[in-house]
């Protein structure tokens, strides 16, 4: 029997969505306005949750608490009020959108957690575009 557990978690950010190797012309035509040069910024929702077998001794598959403090080190304390194209390495070269952020996430989160756990991460942008993520 597998049970999920699930955290929610929230941060802002500002980002550009751009490439270095295109025009400001092609990014415009692809980004539109998240190309705009001085940034803007989203309150991201996430969710992450974890699959995995209820241990008989505890009754939790993980203690939220355990969750919580990886994601406040991981995402929280690394995204929050962050520029993520300026202050955060692994947008360097990465494009920052929902999708490079859910997968950045769960790489972090992924790290921390054991293998016999299942992990998932949901990424809400705004209140009506979100991702999911589950390693696949
Ligand atoms: N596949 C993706 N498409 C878009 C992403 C993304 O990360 N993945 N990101 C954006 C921009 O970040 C943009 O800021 C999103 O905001 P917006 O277009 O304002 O989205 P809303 O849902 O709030 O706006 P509505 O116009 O009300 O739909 C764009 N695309
Ligand atoms: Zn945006």
């Amino acid at each position: 029997m597998r049970v999920t557990i699930s955290r929610k978690a929230h941060f802002n950010a500002a980002h550009r969505l751009y490439r270095k190797d295109w025009s400001f012309e092609k990014n415009d035509a692809i980004f539109g306005k998240c190309n705009n040069p001085s940034f803007h910024g989203h309150n991201y929702d996430l969710t992450v949750s974890v699959t995995g077998a209820i241990d008989p001794e505890t009754g939790f598959v993980m203690d939220v608490k355990f969750l919580a403090d990886i994601i406040k080190e991981e995402v929280e304390d690394q995204f929050d009020h962050k520029n993520l194209n300026v202050d955060v390495a692994d947008f360097k070269d990465l494009n920052p959108t929902a999708e490079n952020i859910a997968v950045v996430i769960w790489n972090k989160i992924r790290k921390r957690i054991e293998a016999s756990f299942d992990l998932e991460v949901v990424l809400y942008e705004t209140a009506r575009n979100f991702v999911t993520y589950r390693g696949e």
